[in-house]
């Protein structure tokens, strides 16, 4: 794979690409034909309940109770009375002894988000499925990916991906590339990550022979335009964080990675754990006739924290902060030597410097943020999944996504920009069903949030402090177009000229 990942290249010169895909494709992505919608429509009926689908085997009123259950609604414009459901075991899986599923054994059922999503992606339904974090999203999206590429009887051409999986960073497209590696040799399918900040030669001998990309936008796009790869023959396109991609510090890259490959000839699977206004028209434009499926509720104006996690907030005054940050560190580290603990920073520079002071203070820490080099974010990142250091310092780069084992604590020191970011950030604790805690220190700088953070905390049911509500309750309109998470991730110290993403 391209996991093959090397060092620093020269920029090599850039060829226009030049593709068949043009003008009259771009119009169809616009509007799918009559005889399109009407494949799709048959798809959807095909997952009714009572018919010859996964989740047929199953009762109504056991679907209805495990719905209940886990929050979970399914909304399908096409079947608005009847929508497909849920599958309940793995046994339900299509073709349930196929190959493909073995590695499955060791969970023992499909989580709420993959119960849901999984009829529906399986029988060729474009999908916006939010569930909290660490709910398993990836497999949701990875698998039903997966078996496409498996019943697909074309031969593959070269260069000729037939799925790109879009990420907004180079270690969540790792770790996506591992989830799925651990099933796609099963089948011969081929599976190859790519990202930026590293040598392109072996990405673009990778992309000659692969039937899923894993990428994030910047390189992708970057490899296309000079001709290494060629996308008219993608047939499924997933947005994970779909959110962070479609807000605009993205939009543009994916509106370009996009363009070649028509809604209609292509399945569309976005997911998210949160979901804001701001971006939901622009994801219809993406997706043809989506099945909505959320679990934990209708995404609302305020995204959902998992409930798992004990949200604690700390009101103080921001000199207090980092002798604050050290007493957290010393009880937490006492109770548990070897608990994990994220601790978050909006700065670059800010998290240079907590990194020092951590350190300054004894403990094992790594840091990671933008301003590091891909291997150096690698090292860190693997250190604090193996446990050689119990605490790491991050930016927002690492707030989404990112799967590690048993972060016991997330350390807020400075509120993200958006709220969505911190149900991200604490949601690097309390995965795959345990329980987290995350603790935030809140200043008198970040009562902007003041009544959102009460709204999540509300929504979780965990206690709100009274002097949070000092702040305020509103909940401000978002004020500028590059929500998200990366937008400070910038040298503060000098004069801003350009944001730049993961590429
Ligand atoms: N059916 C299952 N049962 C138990 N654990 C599972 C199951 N499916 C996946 N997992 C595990 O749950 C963990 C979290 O999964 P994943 O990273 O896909 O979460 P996510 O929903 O994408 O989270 P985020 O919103 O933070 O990106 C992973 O370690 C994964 O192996």
């Amino acid at each position: 794979m391209a996991k093959r990942t090397v060092t620093e290249e020269n920029e090599p010169s850039r060829k226009k690409l030049k593709t068949k895909t043009g003008k009259d494709e771009k119009h169809a992505e616009d509007k799918p034909s009559t005889h399109e919608k009407k494949k799709k429509k048959d798809k959807s009926s095909k997952t009714s309940p009572g018919s010859d689908t996964p989740g047929a085997t199953t009762s109504r009123s056991e679907i209805d109770e495990f719905m209940k259950t886990n929050t979970i609604e399914i909304s399908d414009p096409l079947n608005k009375e009847n929508p497909p459901a849920p599958i309940l075991s793995f046994d339900q899986l299509p073709e349930r002894d196929h190959i493909l599923y073995e590695p499955l054994k060791k969970f023992p059922a499909p989580t709420s988000v993959q119960s849901a999503t999984w009829p529906l992606l399986f029988a060729g339904r474009d999908v916006i499925g939010i569930a909290e974090t660490g709910s398993g999203k990836t497999l949701a999206f990875g698998l039903p990916c997966l078996k496409n590429m498996v019943d697909s009887k074309k031969k593959l051409k070269p260069s000729h991906p037939r799925a790109v999986i879009l990420t907004p960073t180079r270690e969540l497209a790792m770790q996506i590339y591992e989830q799925l590696e651990g099933y796609a040799p099963r089948v011969s399918v081929r599976v190859t990550c790519i990202f930026g900040g590293v040598r392109k030669d072996e990405q673009r001998e990778a992309l000659k022979d692969t039937a899923v990309v894993v990428a994030t936008p910047g390189r992708l796009k970057d490899l296309e335009s000079e001709g290494a790869i060629n996308l008219s023959k993608v047939k499924y396109l997933v947005l994970d964080e779909a959110d962070r991609m479609l807000d605009k510090g993205f939009e543009q890259d994916i509106k370009d990675i996009v363009a070649p490959m028509p809604v209609s000839r292509r399945q569309t699977a976005m997911f998210t754990a949160t979901w804001p206004v701001a971006v939901r028209n622009l994801a219809n434009s993406f997706t043809q006739d989506p099945v909505m499926v959320t679990v934990g509720g209708k995404p609302s104006e305020d995204p959902r924290a998992n409930t798992r996690i004990k949200q604690v907030v700390e009101v103080l005054d921001g000199r207090d902060k980092e002798n604050r940050l050290t007493q957290i560190l010393a009880k937490l580290t006492k109770e548990s030597p070897k608990g994990k603990i994220l601790v978050f920073c909006l700065y670059k520079k800010e998290a240079m410097r907590i990194e020092r002071l951590i350190q300054s203070r004894g403990y094992a820490v790594a840091g990671i943020h933008g301003d590091l080099s891909q291997s150096d974010r690698f090292k860190s990142l693997a250190s604090f999944k193996s446990g050689a250091v119990t605490i790491l310092v991050a930016t927002d780069v690492a707030a989404r996504g990112l799967d590690i084992p048993a972060v016991k604590t997330v350390v807020n020191v400075t509120f993200p920009l958006t709220i969505e970011d911190y149900v991200h950030r604490i949601g690097r604790t309390g995965r795959a069903g345990a329980d987290g805690h995350a603790i935030t220190l809140f200043t008198e700088n970040d009562k902007a949030h003041s009544g959102a953070l009460i709204n999540v905390l509300k929504a979780a049911k965990q206690d709100v402090p009274d002097s949070l509500f000092k702040f305020g309750t509103t909940v401000k309109k978002k004020q500028h177009d590059a929500y998200g998470a990366f937008f400070k991730d910038v040298d503060v110290t000098k004069s801003a000229t350009k944001i730049t993403f993961d590429d």
